[in-house]
């Protein structure tokens, strides 16, 4: 939130004996132009707001906090109509094109488009010293720096929300066709099944046009390990395993500031400022009506933006609460403790769900299966350039993946009543290249890799984190508790010690393969002295390894009226104040059966709905 001056920020460093390698060599001068672009921008951006005078107040019809994977498709579906004034404030610059490339996506989370922020050290997990969390700081969020996965989530999912929020409108049967709405499926075998999918929508979606050799035999394995294929997990069901359409098209990231924001920029009724990071909504009178944005401009200038209309937040599930706190809306104690007076006393920022992930099995690919060679590097960044083909249009080993339910009890139906029939565990592959001393240049997605990783993901974890204010720095960056494996009755871990026997049956078709599972567990050495593949080894895995696979939600969730741990109703509107909606991942009354990008672009189609239904709007 503290972007005057200059944009940069510490990003990751490559491990030392990293540095000057062919591969380290080429990314960091990809990252080096790629933050001198948007340097260039912030330059440009702070000169306009230099010369602008201050005439009073901007007025607009609706404020838009935050251009990430919502805030871009709220600000397209408002200002189609010519009448209605909108502003989109987003405080990082415009995506770059290097995160265009579906094989950057480390190199893209390294550069200046991402906050980077260590969640609190916790002994149940993330080896007790805090999960590195990457926060979107960018137009598009989210999409523009994320995996590509187009997961939509089991129906159940959002039946459950309905349950939860009461209301039938959040129901599978009634988001569906927000889901169809949003996409153009651009893969004819997928495309054709019209009850579920569409193909005029702006989210661009389809398979990877590259598949590496492993992933044929990933799914050799798991059908030999007993997992059935699916061709569709966006339709019936999505037990078993299956090649993952992405949000790609040609070869190329398909963000939604590219679906959705950019072929809009030029229309007069809408205005976009990049760097611009909003401070405070403003309430007024004794309704406590939001009447505008105060935020810093790329000067550092405070200015006001008001909203004749609404004021909504797409500030992202830790952007949101955090400035809805500032803006004195949130838990009294927290808001005392940082000296912010009290306006409306709501649980903000509690309840935060993730998934955890768990790089927890690693397979060795030796040539020719896997190829790490700067050679053939070279080779395929140029088949890229000239063709779109070849690894770097894929995102590491993610296009391949499974679902599944382990032999524990579900989750609790979260106030259903009903049994859960939706996936409790999502199996992620990704790619790792290590050299000859077993170091590793890149935590993910090294386009070209020697180790292929099994990585377990838990879907509906009972465990609860938060998101706070830094009671000494409120402006700084929140203070987040991801809060994994913290539940009672250790449920949550025990799910994913289930969810490794999976990857343990893959092992001997695999190493038929060419794949050799390492029982040598170095990459967790507290675990190492353990029985391997015994649960306390796993359990040992589990907390040591843990990472976040950045899909956190309900910080400020949706709910009925009468449930004292909802901060929005139904229909996104903050409680106890007027003009105040909230339209991104913070408002999931709980987290879906996969990816969470999809799931959030459906949310905002629908807050566009509610909002122009609200104002009587075409
Ligand atoms: C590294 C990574 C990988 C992921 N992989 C996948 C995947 O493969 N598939 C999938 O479906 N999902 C994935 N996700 C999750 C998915 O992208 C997110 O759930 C989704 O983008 C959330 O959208 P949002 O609109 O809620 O927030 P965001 O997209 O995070 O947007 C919030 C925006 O608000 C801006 N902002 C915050 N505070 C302020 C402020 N005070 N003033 C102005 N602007 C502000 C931020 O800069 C940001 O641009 C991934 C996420 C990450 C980070």
């Amino acid at each position: 939130m503290q972007l005057t001056g200059s944009v940069t920020h510490p990003a990751v460093p490559y491990p030392a004996a990293c540095v000057g390698t062919p591969l380290v060599t080429f990314l960091t001068l990809l990252v080096n132009v790629t933050n001198q672009r948007l340097e260039k921008e912030f330059r440009q951006r702070q000169r306009q707001a230099e010369q602008l005078t201050v005439t009073g107040d901007e007025e607009y019809d609706f404020v838009l906090v935050g251009g990430g994977s919502s805030g871009c498709v709220l600000a397209e579906r408002l200002s189609q109509n010519p009448d209605v004034k909108v502003l989109l404030l987003e405080r990082g610059g415009t995506e770059p094109f290097a995160s265009r490339v579906p094989a950057f996506m480390t190199a893209n989370i390294r550069a200046n488009i991402a906050e980077y922020i260590t969640g609190v050290p916790e002994a149940a997990n993330c080896n007790g010293t805090g999960c590195q969390l990457t926060v979107p700081q960018v137009l598009g969020g989210g999409s523009t720096i994320n995996a590509v996965m187009y997961v939509r989530g089991s129906s159940v999912d959002y039946d459950d929300w309905a349950t939860m929020v009461g209301d039938p409108s959040w129901n599978y049967e009634n988001v569906l066709p927000y889901f169809k709405r949003a996409e153009k499926n651009m893969d004819a075998s997928i495309a054709a099944d019209t009850k579920y999918h569409s193909t005029s929508g702006h989210l661009r979606v389809s398979w990877q046009p590259y598949r590496h050799p492993v992933i044929p035999l990933l799914a050799e394995a798991m059908e030999a390990a007993g997992e059935p294929f699916r061709l569709d997990i966006n339709a019936e069901g999505q037990l078993g395993y299956s090649l993952i359409q992405t949000t790609t098209s040609g070869g190329e990231r398909w963000s939604a500031y590219r679906g959705y924001l950019q072929p809009a920029l030029g229309r007069p009724n809408l205005k976009v400022l990049t760097y611009a990071t909003a401070t405070r909504v403003v309430l007024e009178g004794p309704e406590r009506r939001a009447a505008g944005v105060e935020y810093r401009d790329a000067a550092g200038k405070v200015r006001f933006a008001r909203a004749n209309r609404e004021v909504i937040l797409t500030a992202g599930a830790i952007g949101t609460p955090h400035l809805l706190m500032l803006s004195g809306i949130g838990p009294a104690d927290e808001l005392k403790a940082a000296n912010i007076p009290v306006l409306v006393d709501l649980p903000v920022g509690e309840g935060l769900q993730d998934h955890p992930r768990v790089p927890g099995l690693e397979f060795e690919c030796a040539p020719p299966l896997c190829e790490v060679d700067w050679k053939l590097r070279r080779r395929d960044l140029l088949q890229y350039a000239a063709l779109r083909q070849g690894p770097l249009s894929e995102t590491s080993l993610v296009q391949i993946g499974a679902f599944l339910r382990t032999g524990l009890d579900p989750p609790p139906p979260e106030g259903t009543g009903k049994p859960a029939k939706q996936p409790d565990v999502q199996v992620v592959f990704m790619g790792v290249d290590e050299d000859s001393n077993g170091t590793r240049c890149l935590a993910n997605d090294p386009w070209r890799f020697n180790r292929v990783v099994y990585m377990p993901v838990l879907l509906h974890p009972r465990s609860r984190g938060s998101v706070r204010l830094n009671a000494t720095n409120p402006s700084g960056p929140p203070v987040v508790r991801l809060g994994y494996f913290t539940d009672e009755g250790d449920r949550d871990i025990a799910v994913l010690v289930d969810s490794f026997k999976l990857g343990l049956r893959m092992e001997a078709p695999l190493q038929k393969l060419g794949l050799r599972l390492d029982r040598s567990t170095k990459y967790a050495p507290k675990c190492r002295a353990l029985e391997f593949g015994s649960d306390e080894h796993l359990r040992c895995i589990a907390r040591s390894t843990t990472a976040t696979i950045w899909h956190w939600v309900s910080t400020c969730r949706m709910g009925r009226d009468d449930d004292d741990e909802a901060v929005v109703d139904a229909r996104l509107r903050v409680k106890g104040v007027r003009g105040l909606r909230l339209a991104d991942a913070s408002v999931f009354p709980t987290l879906t059966s996969g990816n969470t990008n999809a799931p959030t672009i459906m949310v905002a189609e629908r807050a566009a709905d509610l909002l122009r239904e609200a104002h009587g709007l075409a």
